[in-house]
């Protein structure tokens, strides 16, 4: 397998950013420029070459949705198998308005077109997860992904209007539509999530209905990704080599391309389409499977000519909700993952160090550590 020394990297570059570094690191700016900056680049043994491309079927959703038996019988099979290979799939006839897509797309080229300085104003905060981020560099000072991101929470159908008031609250009136726009897109990422989790279910031969329950009243991070041109694009990513921590993660990608996955040894890249989601497994799904799924190895890439945007939603269970895999897949005591809540990885992996492959047995020992004592 590919090997990364993002690992020992990561934790020591992690520090706080000072402010007044922070207006450096204007992407739109920096494009111009003849080279990046050091702080964009990444170790050499991190920047292993595209292998080929993903070229297994799509997973036509319509008749698993609508009942039918031998749909339903294909689709948990090509699960099952991408799910235990690599941990990657892409869904097509979702039942996903493609305007709400484009919407979605037009909305926030909007948002990433304000003036940098306006951006700033309602930047992440260090160990926050919503707002603005230009590089990370709010939180990361080496290895920086080339990308803008905006990102928001959402808590589930009960929320109403949470999305719009966010974007009306941090962005001001005038993107009022904006966020009407991602109300809806997220309530529709919240169905699709639940249909892939009966699916998931059955995949692993579970009762049909046991994950969604986990996630009806789930709060997910919905993630915008905005990665500028690059002059360097041999030398740094838009998103490095990563597992997404969440449970499952819905991404839409423009026609740019540059997501890539891991399938055995052989990075993969995924060829966009208009009319497909991708679905990666995360490290709580995992985890949730005994370790029978894989989570998803994979990352984006920049390109030399056009800007690529990105629609992530990072789906995970009500932050309290306990994540332990179902007994039928657990044989004997032979459990891979301990308990733990998701808001303890969360923390951990926004607060602690820096996600790459290792974030999950990184986290364990972190965990185990911070668990008060019970005196004996
Ligand atoms: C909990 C999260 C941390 C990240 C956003 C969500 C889910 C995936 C994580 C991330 C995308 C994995 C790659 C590295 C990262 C730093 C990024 O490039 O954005 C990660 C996110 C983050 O820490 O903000
Ligand atoms: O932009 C992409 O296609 C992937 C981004 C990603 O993996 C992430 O944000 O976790
Ligand atoms: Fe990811």
């Amino acid at each position: 397998m590919h090997s990364s020394s993002s690992t020992l990297l990561s934790i020591f570059s992690m520090k706080p950013k000072d402010e007044n570094t922070l207006h450096l690191l204007d992407l739109n700016k920096l494009q111009r420029q003849a080279n990046i900056p050091t702080q964009f680049m990444w170790p050499k043994e991190d920047m292993v070459g595209t292998d080929g491309v993903f070229n297994e079927p799509l997973i036509d959703l319509e008749g698993f949705i609508k009942g039918d038996k031998i749909a339903t019988a294909k689709a948990i099979e090509h699960v099952r198998t991408a799910c235990t290979d690599h941990g990657f799939f892409q869904v097509i006839n979702h039942g996903v308005d493609t305007d709400l897509i484009q919407a979605a797309y037009r909305e926030i080229d909007a948002v990433f077109e304000l003036p940098f300085n306006k951006k700033l104003g309602f930047r992440q905060k260090p160990g926050g997860y919503t707002g603005f981020s230009s590089a990370h560099a709010e939180r990361f000072s080496s290895s920086l992904p080339w990308k803008e991101t905006f990102s928001f929470m959402y808590r589930g159908m009960n929320s109403h209007s949470a999305v719009v008031d966010y974007f009306t609250f941090t962005l001001g009136q005038d993107f009022e539509n904006a966020g009407l726009v991602y109300q809806k897109y997220c309530e529709r990422m919240s169905e699709l999530s639940l249909i892939i989790m009966e699916l998931l279910a059955l995949s692993l031969g579970v009762d049909r209905s046991h994950y969604r329950k986990f996630f009806e009243d789930g709060t997910s991070i919905m993630r915008c990704n905005y990665y500028p041109p690059c002059k360097n694009p041999g030398v740094t990513f838009g998103t490095g080599p990563h597992c997404d921590p969440n449970s499952i993660t819905i991404i839409h990608q423009d026609q740019v391309g540059g997501l890539e996955i891991l399938a055995g040894d052989k990075w993969l890249a995924v060829t966009p389409r208009p009319d497909a989601f991708t679905i990666n497994i995360g490290d709580t799904f995992m985890a949730f499977s005994n370790g029978i799924y894989k989570s998803c190895i994979h990352r984006a890439l920049v390109n030399e000519e056009r800007g690529r945007r990105s629609l992530v939603c990072f789906v995970s269970p009500k932050e309290d909700m306990v994540v332990r895999p179902p007994e039928d897949l657990v044989v004997g005591s032979n459990r891979v993952y301990p308990d733990f809540t998701w808001s303890s990885l969360l923390d951990f992996t926004n607060n602690h160090r820096r996600t790459d492959l290792h974030n999950l047995e990184n986290f364990f020992p972190w965990l185990l550590s911070s668990q008060p004592k019970v005196p004996t």
